[in-house]
């Protein structure tokens, strides 16, 4: 399309799709949008990442959807989220504000490898599109794959396993390349981890029954968020931490950015719970995103106030 106005959120796009649409946003609107390549991924494509800023040397949120290629409702979202961020900013109050106190980092396609393939050959691809020597099977868990418990429960050292952890933490490009993008930016206040489905809103931790250190604020704030969420479409979100709500996993991203200091990480889990699962029909995407948003300005604006 000719403009991000004429782009189909209400609709499941390509790889390139979604490669033009970012570009596309950064062209019409230079002065808020730019486009940082935090790397490349196994295959070669580059990992985009979305700066939203209004100033230098702000602090900054992160926001990454579709770590996991199959759950192509939170690609579409990101998108969603990229144009409402652009459109909303000098129209919305409370996200004007927020924007001038944080940057955002938002990366749409964060597996790039596997939603190709998704499209290509296997729709309910999972994992990254790297081989495993001494194996058939081929990628790695990103969400597995971090530095956090690494190779601990929940994950799986079988090369075929959906779990699988991979060779070594950050062993994936994908995961490495987010890694040093957070040591490098030093100043991230929260880092969220969209993923689907089963309409959850979790905080660490998902390897420990420990409650992290900042449990008791993280939860109140998923409390809210899960509220605000709730309010346009009555969708019903569990919360809490992952290893209560969902299962024990190790390796997982948010374990690994809260243990470097980003208090305010949070993983999604979207629409819906098990009647379409990954295979959301696309006149879902929209009410998905709105809803979202919600809980996400209710993430932004608590780490605005402290
Ligand atoms: O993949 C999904 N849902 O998409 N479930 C997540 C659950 C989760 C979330 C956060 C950290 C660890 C584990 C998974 O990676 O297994
Ligand atoms: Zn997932």
């Amino acid at each position: 399309p000719g403009s991000t106005d004429d782009y189909d959120y209400a609709n499941y796009h390509t790889l390139s799709e979604i490669y033009s649409f970012i570009d596309l946003l950064v062209k019409e609107k230079p002065k808020l949008v730019s486009k940082v390549v935090i790397g490349k991924s196994y295959e070669g494509h580059p990992l985009n990442v979305l700066k939203f800023s209004t100033g230098a040397n702000r602090p900054g949120i992160w926001i990454d959807t579709g770590i996991h290629s199959r759950e192509w409702v939170t690609q579409a979202s990101g998108t969603w989220f990229a144009k409402k961020i652009a459109t909303d900013f000098g129209r919305n109050a409370a996200l004007t504000a927020i924007l001038f106190k944080f940057d955002i980092f938002l990366e749409i396609v964060t597996n790039p490898d596997g939603y190709d393939y998704t499209h290509t050959t296997d729709r309910m691809w999972r994992k990254t599109r790297k081989p495993n020597s001494g194996s058939d099977c081929v990628g790695v868990d990103p969400n597995r794959n971090w530095d956090a418990f690494f190779g601990g429960p929940g994950s799986s050292r079988d090369p075929c396993s959906e779990i699988y952890h991979g060779p070594y933490a950050h062993s994936e490009p994908e995961v490495k390349a987010i890694v040093d993008f957070v040591k490098s930016h030093g100043n991230l206040k929260a880092f969220v981890s969209i993923h689907s489905y089963s309409q959850m809103l979790l905080y660490p931790y998902g390897y420990t029954r420990t409650p992290c250190k900042d449990q008791a604020e993280l939860h109140e704030v998923v409390r809210r968020a899960v509220i605000a969420l709730q309010r346009p479409y009555s969708t019903n979100y569990k919360y809490g931490s992952i290893i209560n709500v969902v299962y024990e996993a190790s390796g997982g991203s948010i374990d690994w950015t809260y243990n470097q200091g980003i208090k305010y990480s949070y993983t999604f889990e979207l629409r819906d719970t098990g009647l379409y699962g990954f295979l959301l029909p696309a006149n879902q995407i929209i009410p998905t995103a709105e809803e979202t948003w919600l809980a996400l300005m209710t993430i932004m604006q608590h780490t605005k106030k402290h």
